[in-house]
């Protein structure tokens, strides 16, 4: 155990705050437990002399720690009217490492400066410089790119830096504070991009030598740290994709969390009724899929809806809905999706329901349709409501409008089929329909919680 009961592989508490700052194309403050970084990236339309008229761009950084980033004071390197020998080899080390990750070519004849100015030293403060100023970077060039300005990507992949070290005790450690840091033996940082690729290794003994495994040991601890911290990156980047769409206007964008275009669809006509305009996971195809484990509607549409309002810190609603047949007894129920295996064909699992019905008639054919919402947001109880709908499993599927088990779905009140239905009559009477009314009677008050 670590002086701050921490494992021997666990990381610090990191953060990364993405806009911090409102003047600079990219601005991040990343922490590392106390280290605090503040990183901004400009973008400027000139490149230095040795690159002009070759189209070719150019990163470079800057670093610096404020007079009490310490315990004691230490003097402006400005009023001391030179760069220290530190500042000079930790500011090329990040230029180096972030030209490794960019095509310079694809950049165009422009250069990106990042400032890495340091607020809070508790050790670490190279690595948090790097992992932040990759943050800082991507935005500003994201920014490049959404104007217009830039047609490719010049970002190859992500980077990200973390501090090994061995204490005196033989432990070999991750993320090193600045106690562990200057009692170390042992004292690495590693600069590596996402798909394991190095960039730089500093690795060096104090009063002390280490052997070839040990610096295997510290490279494998570094790597899997890198892999969180890359991790964490790309978290802060998601939540700012959506969060000024959200920000903008809280009461009228709502979120939801599904990758069925049907559903998108359905959503997006009955809110635009009640003003609201939707976003649904089509709009981010980055972000991962939600494993859907649980045993019922709820839990699936709560594991939807909690993760990815987590992900991105705004309010979600995820639909979990499907077919439930009474002569098999509910199914396929919470399974619809994949009835006919895990490649979720419409067709295949239209035939499937079929098949299993062959010789049920009538009557017996009965079934509903459900549909559970989950509304939810980060640290507050999220709301559930459902809607069904009662209905007849045909035996030849009829009509081209809507999705999933429409065209079997047989719905006496209209004698036609849900997918024979225009998308303004299934969305007065179907699940989802009923499911949104119920959410309407209670969305106010939780939203107000
Ligand atoms: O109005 C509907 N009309 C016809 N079929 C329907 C309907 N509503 C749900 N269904 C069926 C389709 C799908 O096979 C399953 C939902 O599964 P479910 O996991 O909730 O949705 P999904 O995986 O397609 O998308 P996502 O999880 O991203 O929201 O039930
Ligand atoms: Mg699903």
């Amino acid at each position: 155990m670590r002086h701050d009961q921490r494992q021997n592989n666990e990381i610090r508490k990191v953060s990364i705050e993405t806009d911090y700052l409102i003047h600079p194309e990219g601005s991040v403050l990343i922490s590392f437990g106390q280290t605090k970084v503040i990183v901004n990236a400009t973008i400027e339309s000139s490149v230095p002399p040795f690159l002009r008229g070759s189209e070719t761009g150019w990163v470079t950084a800057e670093y610096s720690m404020l007079p009490r980033a310490t315990n004691t004071r230490n003097r402006r390197e400005s009023s001391k009217g030179k760069l220290t020998g530190r500042t000079m080899e930790i500011q090329r080390l990040i230029g180096r490492s972030l030209r490794a990750v960019v095509d310079l070519e694809k950049l165009g004849e422009r250069s990106i400066v990042v400032d890495c100015d340091v607020i809070q030293a508790d050790g670490g403060t190279r690595t948090a410089s790097i992992t932040g100023a990759f943050v800082a970077l991507k935005i500003a060039i994201d920014k490049l790119i959404a104007s217009g300005e830039l047609t490719g990507n010049p970002i190859k992949e992500h980077l990200a830096a973390i501090s090994i070290g061995v204490l005196p005790n033989g432990e070999v450690v991750t993320d090193l504070n600045y106690v562990e840091d200057s009692s170390a033996f042992v004292d690495m940082n590693v600069i590596m991009t996402e798909s394991g690729r190095l960039v730089e290794i500093q690795g060096t003994g104090e009063e002390a030598t280490f052997t070839r495994d040990e610096l295997n040991e510290m490279l494998d601890l570094g790597e899997a740290s890198i892999k969180e911290l890359i991790a964490i990156q790309k978290k802060s980047l998601q939540k700012k994709s959506i969060q000024p769409e959200v920000k903008k206007n809280t009461q009228k964008e709502i979120l939801i969390a599904t990758q069925n275009v049907g559903k998108a669809k359905e959503f997006e006509a009955i809110f635009k009724e009640k003003g609201y305009a939707i976003k649904t996971l089509l709009d981010y195809p980055d972000v991962p899929d939600v494993e859907e484990t649980g045993k019922t509607f709820e839990e699936n549409a709560r594991l939807k809806a909690e993760t990815i309002a987590e992900v991105f810190q705004c309010v979600v609603l995820a639909d979990d809905s499907g077919l439930k047949v009474d002569a098999l007894n509910g199914q396929p129920g919470v399974y619809s999706a994949r009835y006919a295996g895990e490649r979720k064909s419409d067709a295949a699992n239209n035939a499937k329901l079929m098949h299993e019905l062959y010789g049920v008639e009538g009557d017996k054919r009965s079934a509903q349709f459900h549909c559970t919402l989950v509304l939810a947001a980060p640290n507050q109880e999220s709301l559930v409501v459902t809607g069904e709908v009662p209905g007849v499993i045909g035996t030849i599927p009829r009509g081209e409008n809507g999705f999933g088990y429409d065209p079997l779905f047989f719905v006496p009140e209209f004698d036609k089929t849900m997918a024979e239905l225009t998308s303004e009559e299934k969305n007065k009477v179907s699940h989802r329909a009923k499911a949104i009314e119920n959410l309407a009677k209670v969305f106010d008050k939780w939203m107000e919680a």
